[in-house]
């Protein structure tokens, strides 16, 4: 029988799932103890008391274990135990009526009679337990099953009649139709049990031994029930043997709801899925239809002539066979149809991007190889546009993936607006977006359009986010040899790559000397990502002079990074670790270290030090670095305004809500911000007024020629004076010349900072530096 599903645990392995021990021990020993019994037993009275009443409790016996198998199976598993206890009981009631006649009445129970009721009712109701058991998955599958049982059990019943039966019926029944059908129904119904048993046990899934002793029940239920129908039309039934059989098929059944259930192991289930011998048993019905009307020729042409029932159950039989054939059929085609929607799904999920709905780096290469085939024959131009999101992983990061993902599909959305009907249009991955353009005409403009079609911000749920693209592009015109797909490809890439080293948001075409740039840019990052691992890169430290006093007041850490024995310049290296990844680390490491030797250098010192460490844009809002930055202060017992940050306007004002509220956490660790390189960017001073700032240090470029050229010195008192007014302290970088430093003074400016007043050195000298006289000015 089937298990029960859902009620079980989910491995059955290391418990018995058979029936209990003691159970099978009286089974045996009541079968036994019956054959000892009709030995040791005078034959009228055994048969009369011994095998009426043995046989009337094995069948109640039944009932009950099956109804308490149904009270605790679920879904078609208890209808079909509720179809067996309901069968056996009511073979139970005809032999509860058979007692009667012959123990208390003392009769002999004519046949046909009242007690046939049940003994009929029963197989019917085995057959549907039976048929509820069949693992079919669906209404066409229920259909076939049920098919394949009364065609077989037709065919079954056919051979059966046409060879033996039909001879003994006819010579015993005489008139009495009844008795004549219900002869008849008997053998065919229990081939019919006979039948679906092995269709239940061949397709059978999960734990087998409870179906397999119903089966066996059902067979030695049949076997005697078959072996009745014929002494019973030859007139001498008297009970023996034949009995033994319907008791040894009840208890049977009854042992089989008695098992334990068994998981079913999803194992299991699949083994059984792959088990060839499932389809194996869809040809076990073929096997007796064939088998009756090659018997029925053979028949036919040893000159036997049909009757009507028999030409009937011919019909019946290829009725049920055409019948059968057709549900398969339409079957065969639905799952055909099935197969092929699945596959044109299959298909387009091999092409396409699951978020986006465009074309994926599979199609968009496989389109590319044929426009290129295309060049190649016919010098057709072809191009390619290829788009990398700036700084999408910020959206990300301060967003959320989710967003990340909408964006994806609405820079997508305007990515096909912005291009021909014809273009392709693909997703590469991630943040990579790529166009191809097969029709000729300048690519220029098209990427131009697209890059274009970002410039709207967009809004996502609430959130304005403007969006821009590094965009490469890589032309083959009808001139230029043929290339392959991949090549034409990673050459837009390159070309992409450019656009983002030269700044992002820019539209850059390929040119040759652009790989060997990229390929010393790679050699470069490897080197680069060692050198973080192994920590070789270093801090410097650069004075920060308090004009007035001369007084060194602070020191600005700068990176440094010697590779193979060349000093690799700041302006290479910290936008390479950007563009790689490696910031998050290096910043860590660098803040770190810098903390390191601040605590050191203050440490018995009275008056105040800095330390000012530059942290990139990316870093400023990424999530944890005001943790990481509070467990530094912590640790190193930093007294307040001990550690300066310095961050740039971009740094601000890509996101200025979040640097707001990242300053203001800062300062509330005691950690002072400055604003580098003041007036190269586009701070208003509305912007700066908002901003919770300690210190701003004017660009370098303000001081270039400011003793020299009238207009730079008015531009610095102006600006000189702005940061007065809003109470910012303010840092001139970058003086050279005594000359820079006197109208410095003159304009008021405090604190300077420049190879005049110190070049950066190594930590190790810094003592030394912050112990010395103080700088002359
Ligand atoms: N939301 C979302 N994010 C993705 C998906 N695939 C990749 N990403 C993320 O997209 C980001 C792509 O990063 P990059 O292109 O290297 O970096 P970027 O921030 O755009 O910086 P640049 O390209 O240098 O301007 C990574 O953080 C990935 O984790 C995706 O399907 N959905």
């Amino acid at each position: 029988m089937t298990t029960e599903r859902g009620s079980l645990p989910a491995s059955g392995r290391g418990r018995r799932t058979g029936p209990p021990r003691a159970a099978v021990l009286l089974v045996v020993l009541v079968l036994v103890g019956y054959q000892v019994a009709q030995v040791s037993t005078p034959p009228i009275a055994f048969d009369r008391y011994v095998s009426n009443l043995v046989q009337l409790l094995a069948g109640l016996t039944a009932a009950a274990a099956a109804a308490r198998r149904a009270g605790t199976a679920t879904g078609r598993s208890r209808l079909s135990w509720a179809c067996l206890s309901l069968g056996t009981a009511a073979w139970a009631a005809g032999q509860g009526w058979w007692c009667w006649v012959q123990i208390v009445q003392g009769g002999e129970a004519p046949f046909p009679s009242v007690a046939d009721i049940g003994f009929v009712a029963f197989p019917l109701l085995a057959a549907a337990a039976l048929l509820l058991l069949q693992t079919a998955d669906g209404s066409t599958a229920r259909l076939q099953r049920t098919l394949d049982a009364a065609m077989t059990s037709a065919a079954a019943g056919l051979v059966s009649w046409e060879t033996t039966l039909g001879a003994v019926v006819a010579a015993n029944t005489g008139d009495d139709r009844l008795a004549g059908t219900l002869l008849v129904a008997y053998p065919v119904l229990d081939v019919l049990l006979i039948v679906l048993g092995v269709l239940t046990l061949a397709r059978a899934t999960g734990d087998r031994l409870p179906q397999g002793l119903v089966v066996l029940g059902l067979l030695a239920f049949s076997v005697s029930d078959s072996g009745f129908a014929f002494v019973a039309a030859a007139g001498d039934y008297d009970g023996n043997l034949l009995d033994l059989g319907w008791i040894a098929g009840f208890l049977l059944i009854a042992l089989a709801a008695l098992c334990r259930p068994a998981a079913v192991g999803r194992a299991a289930e699949e083994r059984r899925a792959e088990d060839p011998s499932a389809s194996r048993a869809d040809y076990l019905p073929y096997v007796p239809v064939a088998l009756s009307l090659v018997v029925t020729a053979v028949l036919v042409f040893r000159g036997r002539m049909l009757d009507r029932w028999e030409l009937l159950t011919v019909v019946v039989v290829v009725a049920l066979l055409l019948a059968r054939q057709y549900v398969a059929l339409r079957d065969n085609s639905r799952l055909a149809g099935e197969l092929a929607t699945r596959e044109s799904e299959l298909r387009h999920q091999a092409f396409h991007d699951g978020l986006t709905g465009l074309a994926n780096r599979a199609l968009f290469l496989d389109r590319l190889q044929h426009a290129l085939a295309l060049h190649a024959r016919d010098l057709r131009p072809v191009a390619v546009v290829f788009l990398d999101l700036d700084d999408f992983k910020v959206v990300n990061d301060t967003l959320g993936h989710a967003v990340g993902d909408e964006l994806l599909v609405r820079v997508a959305e305007r990515l096909t607006g912005a291009v021909r009907t014809g273009d392709t249009v693909a997703r590469l991955g991630g943040d990579e977006f790529a166009v191809l353009l097969e029709d000729g005409g300048d690519p220029m403009p098209i990427a131009a359009k697209v890059s274009a079609s970002l410039v709207p911000p967009f809004t996502l749920r609430g959130d304005v986010v403007d969006v821009h693209a590094s965009i490469g592009i890589c032309e083959l015109d009808a001139e230029d040899a043929p290339l392959a797909a991949d090549e034409l490809l990673a050459r837009s890439d390159t070309a992409m790559y450019s656009a983002k080293r030269s700044g992002k948001d820019r539209i850059v075409a390929y040119s040759p000397g652009m790989s060997l740039a990229e390929l010393q840019d790679g050699v470069l990052r490897e080197a680069l990502r060692l050198a973080i691992a192994d920590r070789v890169v270093r801090l410097h430290y650069q004075p920060i002079v308090e004009l007035e006093t001369g007084r060194v007041s602070g020191l600005e850490a700068l990176a440094r990074w010697r590779h193979d024995g060349v000093d690799i310049p700041p302006d290479v290296f910290i936008p390479l670790a950007e563009r790689s990844g490696f910031m998050t680390v290096l910043t860590a490491d660098l803040l770190a270290a810098a903390c390191t030797r601040l605590a050191g250098w203050t440490r018995g010192r009275t008056e105040p030090l800095s330390v000012h460490v530059n942290v990139a844009p990316s870093q400023l809002i990424a999530p944890g670095f005001v943790d990481t930055v509070a467990e530094l202060v912590r640790a190193h017992r930093l007294p307040a305004g001990g550690l300066v940050l310095e961050i740039t306007e971009s740094g601000i004002f890509a996101d200025l809500d979040a640097a707001r509220r990242t300053v203001t956490e800062l300062r509330g660790l005691g950690v002072g911000v400055s604003l580098d390189d003041f007036g190269v960017g586009y701070s208003s001073l509305a912007q700066l007024n908002a901003m919770p700032l300690d210190s701003v240090k004017i660009d370098r470029s303000f001081l270039a020629a400011v003793d020299t050229d009238r207009r730079q010195a008015t531009f610095l008192h102006a600006v000189l004076r702005l940061a007065e007014e809003i109470g910012l302290p303010v840092v001139a970088e970058g003086v050279e010349r005594p000359a820079q430093l006197t109208l410095l003074r003159a304009l008021g400016c405090r604190h300077a900072q420049g190879y005049l007043l110190g070049r950066p050195v190594d930590a190790a000298e810094v003592p030394a530096l912050l112990a010395g006289i103080a700088v002359p000015v």
